[in-house]
Protein backbone atom coordinates (compact mmCIF):
# COMPACT_ATOMS: atom_id res chain seq x y z
CA UNK A 1 0.00 0.00 0.00
CA UNK A 2 0.96 3.79 -0.19
CA UNK A 3 2.20 5.62 2.42
CA UNK A 4 -0.51 7.77 3.73
CA UNK A 5 0.56 12.00 4.27
CA UNK A 6 -1.78 13.77 7.00
CA UNK A 7 -1.67 17.71 6.79
CA UNK A 8 -4.16 20.51 7.88
CA UNK A 9 -4.28 23.30 10.20
CA UNK A 10 -2.47 23.71 13.44
CA UNK A 11 -4.39 21.20 16.17
CA UNK A 12 -6.34 19.43 13.49
CA UNK A 13 -5.08 16.25 15.16
CA UNK A 14 -2.81 14.88 12.48
CA UNK A 15 -0.08 13.54 15.38
CA UNK A 16 -2.35 11.94 17.22
CA UNK A 17 -4.77 10.61 14.53
CA UNK A 18 -1.21 9.60 12.90
CA UNK A 19 -0.45 7.32 15.69
CA UNK A 20 -3.95 5.84 15.90
CA UNK A 21 -4.07 4.86 12.10
CA UNK A 22 -0.18 3.56 11.69
CA UNK A 23 -1.29 0.94 14.77
CA UNK A 24 -4.59 0.47 12.83
CA UNK A 25 -2.53 -0.36 9.56
CA UNK A 26 0.63 -1.87 11.16
CA UNK A 27 2.92 0.74 9.89
CA UNK A 28 5.36 2.92 11.43
CA UNK A 29 4.61 6.81 12.23
CA UNK A 30 6.56 9.68 11.54
CA UNK A 31 5.87 13.10 12.25
CA UNK A 32 7.47 15.67 10.07
CA UNK A 33 7.75 18.35 12.83
CA UNK A 34 9.27 15.75 15.43
CA UNK A 35 11.95 15.35 12.24
CA UNK A 36 12.46 18.87 12.67
CA UNK A 37 13.16 18.62 16.21
CA UNK A 38 15.82 16.09 15.81
CA UNK A 39 17.65 17.62 12.87
CA UNK A 40 17.72 20.64 14.76
CA UNK A 41 19.25 18.96 18.11
CA UNK A 42 21.77 16.75 16.05
CA UNK A 43 22.94 20.02 14.44
CA UNK A 44 22.90 22.56 17.54
CA UNK A 45 23.47 20.13 20.75
CA UNK A 46 20.21 21.37 21.74
CA UNK A 47 16.75 20.07 21.90
CA UNK A 48 14.15 22.28 21.80
CA UNK A 49 10.29 22.33 21.04
CA UNK A 50 9.06 23.37 17.28
CA UNK A 51 8.08 26.37 18.21
CA UNK A 52 11.02 27.60 19.68
CA UNK A 53 12.89 26.11 16.30
CA UNK A 54 10.56 28.31 14.68
CA UNK A 55 10.90 31.25 16.64
CA UNK A 56 14.81 30.96 16.92
CA UNK A 57 14.97 30.64 13.14
CA UNK A 58 12.69 32.76 11.70
CA UNK A 59 9.93 31.56 8.72
CA UNK A 60 12.55 31.08 6.01
CA UNK A 61 14.89 29.09 7.96
CA UNK A 62 12.11 27.31 9.70
CA UNK A 63 10.80 26.41 6.32
CA UNK A 64 14.40 24.86 5.16
CA UNK A 65 14.56 22.63 7.97
CA UNK A 66 11.31 21.55 7.40
CA UNK A 67 12.05 20.61 3.91
CA UNK A 68 15.06 18.44 4.94
CA UNK A 69 12.49 17.09 7.19
CA UNK A 70 10.25 16.04 4.52
CA UNK A 71 12.62 15.04 2.25
CA UNK A 72 14.17 12.27 4.59
CA UNK A 73 10.71 10.90 5.91
CA UNK A 74 10.05 10.81 1.81
CA UNK A 75 13.29 8.77 1.77
CA UNK A 76 11.93 6.33 4.42
CA UNK A 77 8.82 5.70 2.65
CA UNK A 78 10.02 4.64 -0.30
CA UNK A 79 11.92 1.89 1.30
CA UNK A 80 8.51 1.19 3.95
CA UNK A 81 5.21 2.17 3.69
CA UNK A 82 4.29 4.42 7.05
CA UNK A 83 2.24 7.03 8.07
CA UNK A 84 3.46 10.71 8.29
CA UNK A 85 1.86 13.30 10.16
CA UNK A 86 2.87 17.21 9.13
CA UNK A 87 2.68 20.40 10.14
CA UNK A 88 0.00 22.96 10.22
CA UNK A 89 2.07 25.32 7.89
CA UNK A 90 3.48 22.79 5.49
CA UNK A 91 1.52 24.32 2.43
CA UNK A 92 3.03 26.99 2.71
CA UNK A 93 6.44 25.00 1.79
CA UNK A 94 6.05 23.66 -1.73
CA UNK A 95 9.48 21.68 -1.57
CA UNK A 96 8.55 20.16 1.58
CA UNK A 97 4.60 18.68 0.58
CA UNK A 98 5.15 17.60 -3.25
CA UNK A 99 8.46 15.60 -1.65
CA UNK A 100 6.05 13.93 0.64
CA UNK A 101 3.27 13.70 -2.48
CA UNK A 102 5.23 11.81 -4.15
CA UNK A 103 5.36 8.97 -1.97
CA UNK A 104 2.08 8.75 -1.07
CA UNK A 105 -1.38 9.86 -0.92
CA UNK A 106 -2.45 13.10 1.06
CA UNK A 107 -5.23 13.40 3.27
CA UNK A 108 -6.75 16.72 4.42
CA UNK A 109 -7.86 16.76 7.76
CA UNK A 110 -10.48 19.49 7.89
CA UNK A 111 -12.06 21.42 11.17
CA UNK A 112 -13.94 24.24 11.84
CA UNK A 113 -11.89 27.42 12.19
CA UNK A 114 -13.32 28.49 15.77
CA UNK A 115 -12.56 24.71 16.82
CA UNK A 116 -9.16 24.82 15.77
CA UNK A 117 -8.52 28.43 17.37
CA UNK A 118 -10.29 27.44 20.84
CA UNK A 119 -7.43 24.46 20.90
CA UNK A 120 -4.46 26.95 19.52
CA UNK A 121 -5.26 29.46 22.47
CA UNK A 122 -5.47 26.97 25.18
CA UNK A 123 -2.09 26.12 24.40
CA UNK A 124 -0.61 29.87 24.13
CA UNK A 125 -0.09 31.39 21.07
CA UNK A 126 1.96 30.42 18.12
CA UNK A 127 4.65 33.63 17.02
CA UNK A 128 2.48 33.66 13.42
CA UNK A 129 -0.93 34.48 15.67
CA UNK A 130 0.85 37.63 17.79
CA UNK A 131 -0.90 40.76 16.99
CA UNK A 132 -3.43 43.26 18.02
CA UNK A 133 -6.20 40.98 16.81
CA UNK A 134 -5.46 37.01 17.14
CA UNK A 135 -8.41 35.85 15.65
CA UNK A 136 -8.98 37.91 12.53
CA UNK A 137 -5.37 36.77 11.98
CA UNK A 138 -6.11 32.67 12.38
CA UNK A 139 -8.91 33.34 10.24
CA UNK A 140 -7.13 34.68 7.27
CA UNK A 141 -4.92 32.25 7.57
CA UNK A 142 -7.59 29.68 7.43
CA UNK A 143 -9.24 30.32 4.14
CA UNK A 144 -5.99 30.76 3.14
CA UNK A 145 -5.03 27.42 4.04
CA UNK A 146 -7.98 25.84 3.90
CA UNK A 147 -7.84 26.36 0.01
CA UNK A 148 -4.28 25.65 -0.20
CA UNK A 149 -4.76 22.26 1.47
CA UNK A 150 -8.31 21.26 -0.11
CA UNK A 151 -6.23 21.96 -4.15
CA UNK A 152 -3.36 19.58 -2.80
CA UNK A 153 -5.52 16.87 -0.96
CA UNK A 154 -6.21 13.71 -2.63
CA UNK A 155 -8.58 13.14 -0.33
CA UNK A 156 -10.66 15.31 2.35
CA UNK A 157 -11.97 14.26 6.25
CA UNK A 158 -13.91 16.15 8.33
CA UNK A 159 -12.76 15.57 11.65
CA UNK A 160 -16.04 16.96 13.30
CA UNK A 161 -14.59 17.19 16.47
CA UNK A 162 -13.16 13.66 16.60
CA UNK A 163 -9.72 12.66 17.25
CA UNK A 164 -7.14 9.95 17.60
CA UNK A 165 -9.12 6.33 17.04
CA UNK A 166 -12.14 7.68 15.69
CA UNK A 167 -10.54 10.06 13.13
CA UNK A 168 -8.61 7.20 12.46
CA UNK A 169 -10.91 4.70 11.59
CA UNK A 170 -12.51 7.98 9.48
CA UNK A 171 -9.43 8.62 7.79
CA UNK A 172 -9.21 4.74 6.77
CA UNK A 173 -13.27 4.62 5.29
CA UNK A 174 -12.47 7.77 3.56
CA UNK A 175 -9.62 6.10 2.13
CA UNK A 176 -10.96 3.04 1.02
CA UNK A 177 -14.13 5.00 -0.40
CA UNK A 178 -11.41 6.47 -2.68
CA UNK A 179 -9.44 3.60 -3.86
CA UNK A 180 -6.77 3.14 -1.70
CA UNK A 181 -6.79 0.11 -0.42
CA UNK A 182 -4.88 -2.13 2.55
CA UNK A 183 -2.78 -4.09 0.40
N1 LIG B 1 -10.72 16.36 18.66
C1 LIG B 1 -10.01 16.91 19.63
N2 LIG B 1 -10.59 17.25 20.79
C2 LIG B 1 -9.91 17.84 21.76
N3 LIG B 1 -8.58 18.16 21.69
C3 LIG B 1 -7.95 17.84 20.57
C4 LIG B 1 -8.61 17.21 19.49
N4 LIG B 1 -7.71 17.05 18.49
C5 LIG B 1 -6.56 17.55 18.96
N5 LIG B 1 -6.69 18.00 20.20
C6 LIG B 1 -5.67 18.66 21.02
O1 LIG B 1 -5.04 19.55 20.14
C7 LIG B 1 -3.64 19.51 20.33
C8 LIG B 1 -2.97 19.12 19.05
O2 LIG B 1 -3.21 17.75 18.72
P1 LIG B 1 -2.24 17.08 17.68
O3 LIG B 1 -0.84 17.29 18.14
O4 LIG B 1 -2.68 15.68 17.43
O5 LIG B 1 -2.59 18.00 16.43
P2 LIG B 1 -1.68 18.41 15.22
O6 LIG B 1 -2.62 18.63 14.08
O7 LIG B 1 -0.59 17.41 15.04
O8 LIG B 1 -1.09 19.81 15.69
P3 LIG B 1 0.20 20.60 15.08
O9 LIG B 1 -0.26 21.22 13.79
O10 LIG B 1 0.49 21.62 16.13
O11 LIG B 1 1.29 19.61 14.89
C9 LIG B 1 -3.37 18.54 21.46
O12 LIG B 1 -3.18 19.33 22.60
C10 LIG B 1 -4.60 17.71 21.55
O13 LIG B 1 -4.80 17.42 22.91
O1 LIG C 1 1.05 26.37 11.40
C1 LIG C 1 2.29 26.55 11.28
O2 LIG C 1 2.76 27.45 10.55
C2 LIG C 1 3.21 25.68 12.03
C3 LIG C 1 2.70 24.58 12.66
C4 LIG C 1 3.53 23.64 13.45
O3 LIG C 1 3.08 22.31 13.27
C5 LIG C 1 5.02 23.76 13.12
O4 LIG C 1 5.32 23.09 11.92
C6 LIG C 1 5.46 25.19 13.04
O5 LIG C 1 5.36 25.75 14.33
C7 LIG C 1 4.65 26.00 12.02
MG1 LIG D 1 1.50 17.64 14.99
Amino acid sequence: MQSIVLVGLKHVGKTSAGVALARLLGLPCFDVDEEVVRIHEAETGTRRPVREIYRLLGKEGFQDLERRAARELAARARLRPCVIATGGGICDNPGALSALKEVGVVVYLQEEPHILFERIVEGGLPPFLEGPDPWEAFLALYERRHQAYLSQAHVVVRARGTWEDELARSILAALEEHGYARK
